[in-house]
This record gives structure tokens, C-alpha cells and sequence, in this order.
């Protein structure tokens, strides 16, 4: 990145972020990558409210999602995100689909397992993260061998950054032993 860029990049403020996001509604949105990040960024801000300069929150919608952390979901400012925020992120959890549920955003995926207690170890795994990331799914195991999850984010009712976050890092878990083997189509 030129060094002339770098500075202006990271003296982006949101007001600037907010403005150049409305160029693109209006004159079209040829740069995807610069659509993206700026409803991440804007998703990113209803996450941690207003950042005080662009480059944090540049630098952190390039983050990862597995790698950040989530914030506690009684912050003051944190709003449900708008469906096309939702649809943006929802490219980066790989398997995860999202549902409109009585008006309610959630994330959804469901995996089959090789028994009963296996999907159970599937659950102890995921209760591992949801404890640590202090941001917990809904479990359901149901015909005894079909694991299904549920995102959303109970305190606003709706998907924050922080449910893309525990999907992304439950992608990450080694869950193969647990899993039944895919039949071969012979
Ligand atoms: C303070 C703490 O963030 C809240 O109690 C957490 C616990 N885990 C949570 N998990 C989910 N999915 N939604 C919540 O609103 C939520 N709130």
C-alpha cells in the first residue's frame, strides 16, 4: 500500500465511511471489496459502537472472524444488523445459512453424527467456545444423530457481529471423529 494512501486510509472517519458507503448505493457498487468493508465496518461499529478513527475498524473487518473475540452483549450500543450487513458476513461461515424467524435473524447449521453421544461430545466441544467467548448457541439434538445449531444474539433480538464470530470459530473445531462418513454415491 503506497504511503501516501496508508495515512489518509487510517484518518478514515466513520462520517467519512458513512459517506463514501452512500456514494457507492448510489453510483453502483463496482468495488465489492469496498462494499464490504464498509457494512463491515459499519457492522463492526454497531458491534463496538463508533470507533474513533476508521483504521480501528478498518483493520479489524479485515480481522478474521475466528480470530476476534465477542464483546458483551449488554453494550449499550449494540444494534441488530441489517440484512445485507447480515448477507455480507454470511459469505465468511462457510455451511452457515440464515433464517428470518418470526422477525428475528438467526444463523442456522446442522451437522449428522455418528450417535447419540457423539453428538453430545459435538455439544461439549461447542459449550468450550460459547463459555469462553461468553456468546452461546442454541443446541438441539434431535432423530438422535443430527446436531443442529442456532446463532442469534437474545439480548437485541437479532444478528450482531458477535454470532458470525462464534459461527466462524465453531467452523474451526476438529469435529470429524464425530461425524458420520458421507455416503459414496456408488
Ligand atoms: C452479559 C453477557 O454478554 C450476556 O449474558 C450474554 C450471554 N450469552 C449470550 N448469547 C447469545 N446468543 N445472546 C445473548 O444475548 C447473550 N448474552
Amino acid at each position: 500500500m503506497s504511503r501516501l494512501l496508508l495515512p489518509t486510509l487510517f484518518s478514515i472517519s466513520r462520517k467519512q465511511v458513512l459517506a463514501a458507503s452512500s456514494f457507492h448505493n448510489l453510483y453502483g457498487r463496482r468495488h465489492r471489496s469496498f462494499v464490504y468493508w464498509t457494512s463491515a465496518a459499519m457492522s463492526q461499529d454497531s458491534a463496538i459502537g463508533d470507533s474513533a478513527s476508521g483504521a480501528k475498524t478498518f483493520c479489524s473487518s479485515l480481522q478474521d472472524l475466528s480470530a476476534k473475540k465477542c464483546v458483551p452483549c449488554n453494550a449499550k450500543d449494540l444494534h441488530p444488523m441489517t440484512e445485507q450487513s447480515a448477507q455480507e458476513l454470511l459469505q465468511k461461515v462457510a455451511g452457515w445459512d440464515m433464517a428470518n424467524d418470526n422477525g428475528t435473524l438467526k444463523l442456522h447449521r446442522s451437522w449428522t453424527v455418528k450417535s447419540f453421544t457423539k453428538g453430545l461430545d459435538f455439544f461439549k466441544r461447542v459449550a468450550d467456545i460459547a463459555e469462553s467467548e461468553g456468546h452461546h448457541p442454541d443446541l438441539h439434538l434431535v432423530g438422535w444423530n443430527n446436531v443442529k445449531i442456532d446463532i442469534w444474539t437474545h439480548a437485541i433480538g437479532g444478528l450482531t457481529e458477535n454470532d458470525f464470530i462464534l459461527a466462524a470459530k465453531i467452523n474451526e473445531l476438529q469435529v470429524e471423529d464425530l461425524l458420520r462418513k458421507k455416503k459414496v454415491a456408488k
